[in-house]
C-alpha cells in the first residue's frame, strides 16, 4: 500500500467514525420501523373492532358517516406506512453504506477560507444528527462534480446559489469492501487510468453495472446537464451512453436538486426486453426507485389498443432473411416513416370529415333534430382541435340537441346508433388510403414519390389483410391515431431517455414529440451502429428539428471504455472513419478468423474456443450470428455438447454463461468474449453487413474470434 503511516492511521479511524455513525443511525431507523410496525398493526387491529360497518356497504347513500368514522383511523395508518416505506429505504441505503462508505476524497479550500475542508464521496450522503457536519456527500451533489472534473489545483462548482471557486489540494480514491479499508491512493491523472484499467479488465455481469467511482469529465457533464431541454450524445459503442443515460435519470432524481423528479416522472425508451432487463438494476444500486421503462412497441400497442404489432426484432429478421423482398421492405419503411408521408397523412386527416365521413340527418321519433349540413360545418374549421376530439363534442351536441327538442335522455343503446360516425375507426381508414388508388395519387399529386410506390402500395395493401400489424404500418398508425384523438397517456413525464437512437425514424421522432410534448429529452446514439439503414450526423439535426426544444445540444464521445485495444482496431475496419474513435488503451488478443471445411469441423472449433473461454474464467460468452434463423441453426448443433441458451426475440435471459444471439438483439449488451459464428461471405458481403459486424464485434470485451464455413467473408 506504501501509504504514509499517520495517513493511513487518520484515514482508518476516519472510516471507523463514519462506520459508526452509520451504525447507530441504522440502529435508530430500525427501532423506529418496528415502532412504526406495531403502531400499523395496533390501528389495523383497532379499525377492525371499533368501525361498526362493513367496507362493502362503505359506498351505500348512508354510508358516508361510516367513512367519516373510518377515515380517522385510516389516515394515521397511511401515514405510518409512509413512514416505514421512507425509512426501509433509508435502512437499505445505510447497510449499503457501512459496506462501502465512500470511493474518494477531495480537500477543497473555499476562495474564501484559509483551511482546506475535506470532502469524502460516497453513494449516498451522511451527516450527523441535528448538525450541518456532513460525513459523506452524496456523488450527485454539487461539489462531487470537482472529483470528476479536475485534477489538484484551481477548481469550481456550481451550487443552487452560484459559482463556487476554490482549489482542490489532495484528491484520494479508497477501495473500502465489507467495511474494511483495503487501500487508497492520491490521484494524478495516471494513476486515476491504471485504476480503471483494472476495473475494466474484470469481468462482465449478467447486469448492467454503475459506475459512480470512475464516472470521466465529458460523462460527468453529460449527467449532470440542466441547461438543455434537449441533450443528444452521439457515442462511439461503449462510450458508456447507456451507464451515462441511466446516471443521468439518478442525478435527476437527487434530492438536492430543486427541479427533483420522481420516478414516475422519468421514463427510458429501450430497444428490446432483454436491455431493458440488463439495465434495470443500475438506478436501484444508485439508492433510487426504477423509473418508467418501456419498449418502443410496447407504446404502440398501448396507442393502438392492439397486440399483435411486429416487434422490431420481428422486423429485422425478417428484412434480413427475405431475399426477394428485402428492397420492398426498406423502401416501404422509409418511405412510411419520412416526414414526406407524415405531412401526406396530415392531408389525409384534413380531408376525413368531408371525403370519408358519412354525415346524415340525424332523425328522433320522426322529426329531423339536426341536419348534415350543421353536424358537417361544427366539424370543419377549429384545426387546432384534434379531429377525434371535434367529433366527441359533436356525439355531446347530437344528444344536447335532443334533450333540447323532445326532453328526453337518450338510452346508451339508441345514442350508440345514432353517433356510429362520430367513432373513428383509424385502421379501417388507413386501408381505404391504401386501397383507393385514385384517391391516394390525388393527395400525394404534389409530392415526389419513390420510384417503387406502386410496389409499396401493393405490399402494403397485402400487409394489412393479414392479422398482423406490420411495425412500419404501426408506426404510421399510431401517428395518426394520436394526431387524431390527441395524445393522453404519459402526463407526468416530464424526461423522456432515449437510447439507440439511431434505430428510430423521423416519424418516430414526431410520435415522440406528440406524446412527451412538454417533456425535456435525453437521446443516445451510435450513428455507426444503425442496421438497415445508412445515417450520418444529419440525423441528429432531424431530430432536433422534430423535437423542436427551446435549448439543445449535441455532445460527441469517441472513447471506448468496452474493448480491448485489438478489438476495437479490428471493429473500426467495418464502419467509415467519419468519427474518430479512440480506445481506452486495455491489451488484449488479436481477433482471429477461423475457417471450417465443413459444419462439424466448425462446430468442433466453436467448442474448443468456448471451452477455452470457460477455462479462462470468462463469466458470459456471446455466440453471434447474423439471424434469428442462424441461430436456431447453430443452437441445435450445439445444445447437446455443451451447456448453452438461445436467445430469441423477447428472451429475458440473465446473461451469465454461454449464449447464441441474433446480432440485432445483441445491440447495447456485451459478453466477456464473442464469437462471430457465421461469417462467411453468403451471410456477409453487403454495405448493411458491414454495420452488423461492426455491432456483433464491438459487444466483446476481452476477447474476439470469428468462424465461418467455407468462403469467409471478404469484409472480415
Ligand atoms: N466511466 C466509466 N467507468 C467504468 N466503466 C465504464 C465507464 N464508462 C463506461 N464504462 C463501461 O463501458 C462499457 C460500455 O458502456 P455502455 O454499455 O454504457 O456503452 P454504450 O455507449 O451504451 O455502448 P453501445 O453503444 O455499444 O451499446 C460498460 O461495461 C460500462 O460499465
Amino acid at each position: 500500500m506504501g501509504n504514509n503511516q499517520s495517513e493511513l492511521e487518520y484515514e482508518i479511524k476516519r472510516l471507523e467514525e463514519t462506520i459508526s455513525l452509520a451504525k447507530k443511525q441504522l440502529n435508530q431507523a430500525r427501532q423506529r420501523n418496528e415502532e412504526n410496525k406495531s403502531a400499523i398493526l395496533s390501528a389495523k387491529k383497532e379499525l377492525r373492532e371499533n368501525t361498526t360497518h362493513s367496507i362493502s356497504g362503505l359506498w351505500s347513500s348512508d354510508g358516508f358517516e361510516a367513512l367519516a368514522e373510518l377515515s380517522q383511523y385510516v389516515n394515521p395508518v397511511t401515514e405510518k406506512i409512509a413512514d416505514y416505506e421512507a425509512v426501509e429505504n433509508k435502512i437499505l441505503l445505510l447497510e449499503n453504506l457501512i459496506k462501502s462508505p465512500y470511493f474518494a476524497r477531495i480537500d477543497f479550500k473555499f476562495d474564501d477560507e484559509d483551511m482546506s475542508e475535506k470532502i469524502y464521496i460516497g453513494r449516498s450522503s451522511l451527516k450527523k444528527d441535528n448538525s450541518y457536519e456532513m460525513y459523506i456527500y452524496d456523488w450527485r451533489s454539487p461539489i462531487a462534480s470537482v472529483f470528476y472534473r479536475f485534477v489538484t489545483g484551481q477548481a469550481f462548482y456550481d451550487s443552487p446559489g452560484g459559482r463556487i471557486t476554490g482549489e482542490v489540494d489532495l484528491k484520494r480514491q479508497y477501495e473500502i469492501n465489507n467495511g474494511v479499508l483495503e487501500y487508497y491512493f492520491d490521484a494524478d491523472v495516471q494513476i486515476v487510468d491504471e485504476i480503471l484499467r483494472k476495473l475494466l479488465s474484470q469481468n462482465t455481469s449478467s447486469k448492467m453495472k454503475t459506475i459512480v467511482e470512475s464516472i470521466q469529465k465529458e460523462q460527468d457533464i453529460v449527467i449532470r446537464d440542466m441547461e438543455n431541454d434537449l441533450l443528444i450524445v452521439q457515442g462511439v459503442a461503449g462510450s458508456g451512453k447507456t451507464s451515462i443515460a441511466l446516471h443521468r435519470a439518478a442525478y435527476l432524481m437527487y434530492q438536492g436538486l430543486s427541479s427533483k423528479l420522481s420516478a414516475n416522472n422519468i421514463i427510458i425508451i429501450s430497444p428490446n426486453t432483454l436491455f431493458e432487463q440488463y439495465i434495470s438494476n443500475v438506478i436501484p444500486e444508485l439508492g433510487e426507485d426504477n423509473v418508467v421503462s418501456v419498449i418502443f412497441e410496447e407504446m404502440l400497442a398501448s396507442i393502438l389498443q392492439n397486440e399483435r404489432i411486429q416487434s422490431r426484432n420481428q422486423f429485422l429478421e425478417n428484412l434480413i432473411t427475405s431475399s426477394g423482398y428485402r428492397d420492398i421492405i426498406k423502401s416501404s419503411i422509409e418511405f412510411k416513416t419520412s416526414h414526406q408521408f407524415m405531412e401526406i397523412l396530415n392531408l389525409f386527416i384534413r380531408d376525413i370529415p368531408d371525403r370519408w365521413i358519412e354525415f346524415e340527418d340525424i332523425y328522433y321519433e320522426g322529426q329531423c333534430i339536426v341536419t348534415k349540413e350543421v353536424l358537417k360545418e361544427k366539424i370543419l374549421g377549429r384545426n387546432e382541435t384534434p379531429l377525434g376530439v371535434k367529433l366527441k363534442q359533436l356525439e355531446d351536441f347530437i344528444v344536447e340537441s335532443i334533450y333540447e327538442s323532445k326532453k328526453i335522455r337518450l338510452k346508451k343503446s339508441v345514442k350508440k346508433e345514432i353517433l356510429k360516425f362520430t367513432e373513428i375507426n383509424v385502421l379501417t381508414l388507413y386501408r381505404k388510403l391504401f386501397n383507393d388508388r385514385e384517391y391516394f395519387y390525388d393527395l400525394v399529386k404534389d409530392f415526389k414519390l419513390p420510384d417503387c410506390i406502386e410496389d409499396i402500395l401493393i405490399y402494403t395493401q397485402e400487409n394489412l389483410n393479414t392479422k398482423l400489424l406490420y411495425y412500419d404500418d404501426a408506426t404510421a398508425l399510431a401517428y395518426l391515431n394520436l394526431k387524431i384523438n390527441g395524445a393522453n397517456e404519459y402526463k407526468n413525464i416530464k424526461q423522456v431517455v432515449i437510447d439507440e437512437a439511431q434505430d428510430y425514424y423521423p416519424l418516430h421522432y414526431e410520435i415522440f414529440n406528440l406524446l412527451f410534448a412538454n417533456s425535456q429529452f435525453t437521446i443516445l446514439g451510435d450513428i455507426n451502429q444503425t442496421l438497415e439503414k445508412k445515417e450520418d450526423l444529419s440525423l441528429y439535426e432531424q431530430i432536433s428539428k422534430i423535437l423542436n426544444r427551446k435549448k439543445s445540444s449535441l455532445v460527441t464521445m469517441d472513447k471506448s471504455f468496452r474493448c480491448t485495444n485489438e478489438i476495437l482496431m479490428y471493429s473500426s475496419k467495418f464502419i467509415k472513419q467519419s468519427l474518430e474513435i479512440k480506445s481506452f488503451n486495455r491489451k488484449g488478443d488479436e481477433p482471429k478468423i477461423y475457417t471450417a471445411s465443413d459444419q462439424l469441423s466448425l462446430n468442433d472449433m466453436i467448442i474448443s474456443e468456448i471451452k477455452l473461454c470457460l477455462e479462462k474464467g470468462y463469466q458470459s460468452i456471446g455466440l453471434i450470428c447474423k439471424t434469428e434463423k442462424n441461430a436456431i441453426s447453430l443452437f441445435g448443433f450445439l445444445k447437446d455438447r455443451v451447456d448453452v441458451q438461445l436467445i430469441k426475440d423477447e428472451s429475458t435471459a440473465d446473461l451469465h454463461g454461454v449464449f447464441i444471439i441474433p446480432v440485432y438483439m445483441s445491440k447495447g449488451l456485451e459478453f466477456d468474449a464473442v464469437l462471430i459464428c457465421d461469417t462467411d461471405t453468403t451471410n456477409y458481403h453487403s454495405e448493411d453487413d458491414k454495420n452488423l459486424l461492426y455491432i456483433g464485434c464491438t459487444r466483446a470485451l476481452h476477447r474476439l474470434n470469428l468462424f465461418c464455413k467455407g468462403e469467409a467473408s471478404p469484409l472480415l
